[in-house]
């Protein structure tokens, strides 16, 4: 495969063909929260109207470019800038749709090695020229927006071509993969000798390793298997000021972990280009379970049981009373979702809130996980239908996001966002960030449905993930996502809450950084900056240095 051609479409998630008409049931919901705007078709734009700025990488830089790559992977095509020039994020998927993109890289560079990466940011650097590290372009939080403030130009490095699982060491039980390696090809070779890193975002199939750890991603097994970030053991990364190796060590008391000051980084400080991650051995099997409370209270009690006595599910995923029933209101049949409300309902479980568990290693460990579980969601009053919905979200667990841009088309923007805090404030930030949503899109004349659920433990709290569907307001969309996202960002840090449990900080967080980590924090990392970026080319504009425009 030719990693430099783009795995996504140029302007939505995925691949074609797997677009499916809004289930008569999701619509109903729809209808009844937000109002269904009937008869909207807003297909995206044809690739050729999009509105590019035009190229401006200056002929000096181009040569040197040229000479160090090979003119093939210096692009500037319509097709490449457009494809790089943009995350999938709502603000990015408004300018994608639209064809209004009053950003785009200049010019997008395939390095093949660490060497080169070394090279073209020391080149960069002479020129004046920002610099927009791209792994596979799945940022939620206009991570790769291509801004360029007092530069020459603006140039994207993909690091597509760094595509080599370098490494698996079987007896420390790591792997050593490039930057540009994707999810399910790291996977494939990995399951394929008997190991799995076990770290499965929702955009699996198209991120990447440096895009992970980059933006201190979590899976929906980290639960199980740790977020990237607590998997990290080396890593290599080329800054302006030169490269950056730091060799696998399972611990060290040298200070400051840098690792963990260049994961998260999200290529404002350089470029990772590759890592040493944890791995696992292949569980011996994979036991689902699945229940449903009465309300979101008993099932959070519960995962916070599990939790802190050690039971430690893979996957566990608690879904609120909205989110359950925009679940179930997607399942085909009318009539196996009524039969299953009459059978909660004989048990006392009136508005549900469906909570779905893996337990997944040695067999009679997991058998024995997976008991004790079931008597803590027993304690909890919790109803059991057996393991099938775990088994039906793990199948359909991909697919979810192109279902935004069928609503999208249909006039219906889907807003993800996602925080996490301390068990003992868990319950009133769920109701806080849900009401303050609601109401900032009530004002606007255009009600949401807001759907909520628990995906990631921890002893001392958990995170809370939120999906928001509302009418677009047609010609004023960007004002309209400004308010909803104002509301959850204030929400979130005025309430115990992070601004982002897994999708970074990137442009759109950044304005609530400071309130999060304070000035002082901020300044040090500037000062880190200024010592291995000092003409400040590392994806201007995103995280400690956000937000900016052009
Ligand atoms: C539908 C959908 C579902 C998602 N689900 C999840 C989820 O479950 N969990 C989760 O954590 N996130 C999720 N995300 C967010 C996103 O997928 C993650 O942030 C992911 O880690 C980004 O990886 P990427 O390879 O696509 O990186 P990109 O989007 O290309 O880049 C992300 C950021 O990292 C920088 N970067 C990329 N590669 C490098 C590198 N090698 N060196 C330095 N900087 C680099 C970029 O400049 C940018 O700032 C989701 C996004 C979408 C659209």
């Amino acid at each position: 495969m030719d990693n430099t051609q783009p795995r996504m479409r140029w302007w939505g998630w995925g691949e074609d063909g797997h677009d499916g008409p809004v289930k008569p049931g999701a619509k109903k919901m729809l209808t009844k929260s937000c109002g269904w705007p009937e008869g909207v078709n807003r297909p995206p734009i044809d690739l050729d109207a999009v509105q590019l700025p035009g190229a401006e990488l200056p002929d000096d830089a181009r040569s040197r470019f040229d000479e160090l790559l090979g003119a093939a992977y210096v692009r500037d095509d319509r097709a490449t800038r457009v494809s790089h020039a943009a995350g999938r994020s709502v603000p990015d998927l408004l300018r994608l749709r639209s064809g209004q993109m009053p950003f785009a890289p200049d010019a997008v560079l395939f390095p093949a090695s660490e060497a080169e990466v070394d090279e073209l940011l020391a080149i960069c650097s002479q020129e004046r020229i920002a610099v927009v590290p791209f792994g596979g372009g799945t940022s939620v939080v206009g991570g790769i927006d291509a801004f360029r403030p007092g530069f020459r130009s603006c140039v994207c490095i993909s690091l597509a071509r760094l595509d080599q699982v370098l490494d698996i060491d079987e007896k420390s039980l790591t792997v050593t993969a490039q930057a540009g390696v994707f999810g399910p090809d790291l996977e494939e070779r990995l399951q394929a000798e008997g190991f799995t890193l076990g770290h499965f975002p929702q955009s699996f199939e198209f991120s990447t390793v440096g895009g992970w750890v980059s933006t201190r991603s979590a899976g929906q097994q980290s639960t199980g298997y740790g977020r990237i970030d607590e998997n990290v053991f080396g890593l290599h990364c080329s800054t302006p000021s030169g490269p950056i190796r730091l060799h696998p060590t399972p611990a060290s008391a040298a200070g400051p972990n840098p690792r963990q000051m260049l994961i998260g980084s999200e290529g404002t400080l350089g470029i990772i280009t590759q890592a040493t991650l944890r791995i696992k051995r292949l569980p011996e099997t994979t036991l689902p379970d699945a229940w449903f409370f009465p309300d979101f209270h008993s099932g959070a009690t519960a995962l916070r049981e599990m939790e802190q006595t050690g039971l430690r599910p893979d996957i566990a995923r608690l879904s609120d009373v909205n989110e359950t029933a925009f679940g179930l209101a997607q399942l085909g049949s009318g009539l196996q979702r009524k039969g299953l409300l009459a059978f909660l309902r004989a048990r006392g479980v009136t508005t549900p809130c469906l909570l779905v568990l893996r337990y997944d290693g040695r067999t009679s460990d997991a058998r024995s996980r997976r008991a004790a579980g079931r008597a803590i969601a027993k304690k909890q009053t919790g109803v059991s239908i057996g393991g099938a919905p775990e088994t039906m979200w793990e199948k359909h667990r991909f697919s979810t996001p192109y279902l935004r841009d069928q609503l999208m088309t249909e006039g219906i923007v889907v807003e993800t966002m996602e925080t996490a805090a301390q068990w003992s404030t868990i319950e009133d930030l769920h109701d806080t960030i849900r009401q303050d949503i609601e109401k900032s899109l009530a004002d606007r004349g255009t009600p949401a449905l807001v759907l909520c659920h628990v995906s990631h433990l921890y002893t001392a709290g958990c995170s809370l993930y939120y999906t928001v569907f509302a009418q677009q307001q047609e010609g004023q969309e960007m004002e309209q996502w400004t308010a909803l996202k104002t509301a959850a960002g204030d929400a979130m840090v005025d309430n115990g809450g992070t601004i982002t449990h897994h999708h970074a900080t990137g442009a759109d967080h950044a304005p609530w950084l400071a309130e999060e980590t304070g000035e002082l924090w901020l300044r040090m990392l500037r000062a880190a900056k200024a010592e291995v970026d000092p003409g400040g080319i590392m994806n201007p504009g995103k995280l400690m240095h956000g937000p900016t425009t052009l």
